[in-house]
């Protein structure tokens, strides 16, 4: 029996830096805790590589405009929007970026992790919404993170075929 860890891939949209932040200090401590891990922000992401089985999202998103994408997102969002891709393999989490002062707080976010769920996608977590001061927040959910991933639930388990 292999029991390996899902590797992760953490995709960022960000405009001034903060959501890349948080995504860079989610990625130190993955390094740390030896679990295999991509970093990448969403301009550069190609999106055929959601069509690898096997792997786990988190997308970590600020919103900006009236409830939009960062600028250099739009593209990856509007694709996952759409939900024409082939996701329902995928097991993902969502960590938004916002502001309550803006009427539509947290919206991009919001509507990825939407898309991704009525495409079929697995939430692993629930989607946290992290209000100006992040950091506090953050860490809490990184901290939920990687106890369920020592439950085991974040890993993939691969039983040799019997027969
Ligand atoms: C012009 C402008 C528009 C924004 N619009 C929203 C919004 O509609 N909803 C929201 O929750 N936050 C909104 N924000 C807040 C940003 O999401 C917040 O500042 C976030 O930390 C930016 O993260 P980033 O540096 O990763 O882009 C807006 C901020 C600015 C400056």
């Amino acid at each position: 029996m292999n029991n390996s860890v899902r590797p992760l891939d953490i995709i960022f949209g960000t405009v001034t830096g903060n959501a890349q932040a948080l995504a860079e200090r989610f990625s130190d401590q993955c390094d740390q805790l030896n679990i295999p891990c991509t970093l990448t922000a969403a301009e550069d992401w190609a999106m055929e590589s959601f069509g690898v089985t096997g792997r786990n999202t988190v997308l970590i998103f600020s919103t900006w405009g009236d409830g939009e994408p960062p600028d250099d997102a739009i593209e990856f969002c509007e694709t996952l929007y759409d939900q024409k891709l082939p996701v329902s393999h995928l097991h993902y989490a969502v960590v938004a970026l916002g502001d309550s002062a803006y009427d539509d707080f947290c919206g991009c976010g919001r509507r990825l992790d939407d898309a991704l769920s009525n495409a079929g996608a697995t939430r692993i977590m629930d989607r946290v919404e992290l209000d100006v001061d992040f950091d506090d927040g953050f860490d809490a959910w990184m901290e939920s993170f990687f106890e369920l991933r020592s439950l085991q639930q974040l890993s993939t388990v691969t039983t040799n075929q019997v027969g």
